[in-house]
């Protein structure tokens, strides 16, 4: 384990499994359309590369890059998009894929940009949900795992850009940042 992380909290074989479970009810709900889904970078890259490897129906993707942590344990809560979609999702039934649903805003900000260019439906699958981070009311439609109130990081998500290749989540100890 790496030295910076105070606890694993899931595993790299408890995520594949738990991916696996996600692609199969995303393929059996979706059976007959043609989603786009769409990765939120940076965080989910690596969502995106196993979720998308687990669904069996026909896809395209696409990445919107978003950001509004920066180099912070704390929400700026100005979301800002530094790279747009290069589709446009009018008449299409989206899935956006992210890896941690904690404040809120990143999603609420992006749900409604994406109805707003008048997409045919907008679901959400979240590998992980800090409910207790909560700003605004979001729930996305597919949940891996609920996590306690503490900053985490791996498995894409970072702390001022380090230990997204982590191939699990932990607790990053309180004095990395302190
Ligand atoms: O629910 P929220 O409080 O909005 O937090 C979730 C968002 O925050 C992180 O992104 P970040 O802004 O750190 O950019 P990054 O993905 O490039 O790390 C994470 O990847 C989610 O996109
Ligand atoms: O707990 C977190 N860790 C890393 N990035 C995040 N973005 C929102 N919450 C988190
Ligand atoms: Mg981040």
């Amino acid at each position: 384990m790496h030295n910076d992380i105070q606890e694993i909290l899931y595993t790299e074989e408890q995520i594949q499994d738990k991916i696996r479970e996600l692609g199969e009810k995303i393929s059996s709900e979706y059976a007959g359309r043609n989603p786009l889904v769409i990765c939120v970078l940076k965080g989910a890259y690596m969502f995106m590369a196993d979720l998308t490897k687990r669904i069996t129906i026909p896809i395209e993707v696409d990445f919107m890059a978003i950001s509004s942590y920066g180099q912070s344990t704390k929400s700026s809560g100005v979301v800002k998009i530094l790279k747009d979609l290069d589709v446009p999702v009018e008449g299409r039934d989206v899935i956006i894929a992210e890896d941690i649903v904690d404040s809120g805003l990143t999603l609420s900000y992006l749900i409604d940009v994406l109805e707003r260019r008048n997409a045919k439906s907008v679901s959400v699958v979240a590998l992980f949900d800090k409910p207790a981070g909560r700003k605004v009311d979001l729930q996305a439609d597919y949940i891996g795992f609920t996590l306690p109130d503490a900053f985490v990081v791996g498995y894409g998500l970072d702390y001022a850009e380090k230990y997204r290749n982590l191939p699990y989540i932990g607790i990053l100890k309180p004095e990395v940042y302190a």
